[in-house]
């Protein structure tokens, strides 16, 4: 991994209205890594994805990303309803590309392969998977364009502990083969433990610590103590790393 930043946003202000959700804020997302970005619930996470990728315009501050193509898992990103799996995952291709309604399609079902899911998945409607696999569409649909970054805004959330640990694996393992750096904001302490390089604290309107797990865990921060330090936290923080693919618990 490079310490290249690929992107930075610099003195970032955010306000609605009177409400101020970020004050100068600072931070730097490292080529090839995967950031993992918490914070409490209202926090101002998911607006500060929607400011890196240009959909959320700041009061204040710059925004520099440097990558060529970034795909996104949006939190409630959900699938059209009346368009097959397949069609879906292809739209981004029908919309910004000159490409043939056929090649858009079989490049489609290349992505959903990639993602684990076969012809017959990707001739279904949404409502007829899971939720896992719905997940998975969608995150097919954001690799479509051959992205080198990619933003997940909680991609494990409504998934049951083993597809989200298996949703972990598919994200680490295609990070890692196809070179893309990820954001990905979370609750899930176990997306954290498993996947994320480093990890960054939103609280009161700034990154309050970004570093390793370890690094952050032992910040001297009220919300950090009690989210890493809590029940659940400490369940992740002081025991063995389960075995993912599996969903039992390993000693290892
Ligand atoms: N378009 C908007 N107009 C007005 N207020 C907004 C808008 N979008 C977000 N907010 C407010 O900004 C704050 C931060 O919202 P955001 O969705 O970023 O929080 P979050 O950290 O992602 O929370 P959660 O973990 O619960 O999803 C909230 O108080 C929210 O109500």
């Amino acid at each position: 991994m490079t310490t290249q930043p690929i992107l930075t946003l610099d003195n970032i202000t955010n306000r609605f209205g009177s409400s101020v959700i970020h004050e100068n804020l600072h931070l730097e997302v490292n080529s090839g890594e995967i950031l993992g970005l918490v914070g409490g619930s209202g926090a101002g996470k998911s607006v500060l994805l929607r400011t890196a990728i240009g959909l959320n315009k700041p009061a204040a501050g710059s925004i520099n990303l440097a990558a060529k193509q970034i795909g996104v898992l949006f939190q409630h990103g959900a699938l059209f309803s009346s368009m097959t799996v397949v069609e879906n995952v292809a739209l981004p291709l029908f919309e910004h590309t000159s490409l043939s309604r056929a090649r858009a399609l079989q490049l489609a079902s290349l992505k959903l392969a990639l993602v684990g899911l076969d012809k017959v998945a990707g001739a279904r409607y949404p409502a007829e998977l899971s939720g896992g696999m719905i997940k998975r569409a969608a995150l097919a649909r954001a690799l479509i364009r051959e992205p080198d970054m990619l933003f997940l805004d909680e991609p494990t959330a409504g998934l049951d502990p083993i597809s989200a640990a298996a949703f972990d694996q598919l994200i680490l393992t295609l990070s890692k083969a196809l070179g893309l750096t990820v954001v990905l904001v979370t609750h899930d302490l176990d997306t954290l433990h498993a996947i994320c390089d480093r990890i960054a604290v939103l609280s009161n309107k700034r990154i309050i610590a970004i570093d390793s797990l370890a690094n952050v865990a032992n910040h001297n921060d009220e919300w950090i103590q009690s989210y890493f330090h809590g029940p659940r936290g400490r369940a992740i923080i002081d025991k063995p790393l389960r075995v993912q693919h599996s969903g039992f618990t390993s000693e290892n």
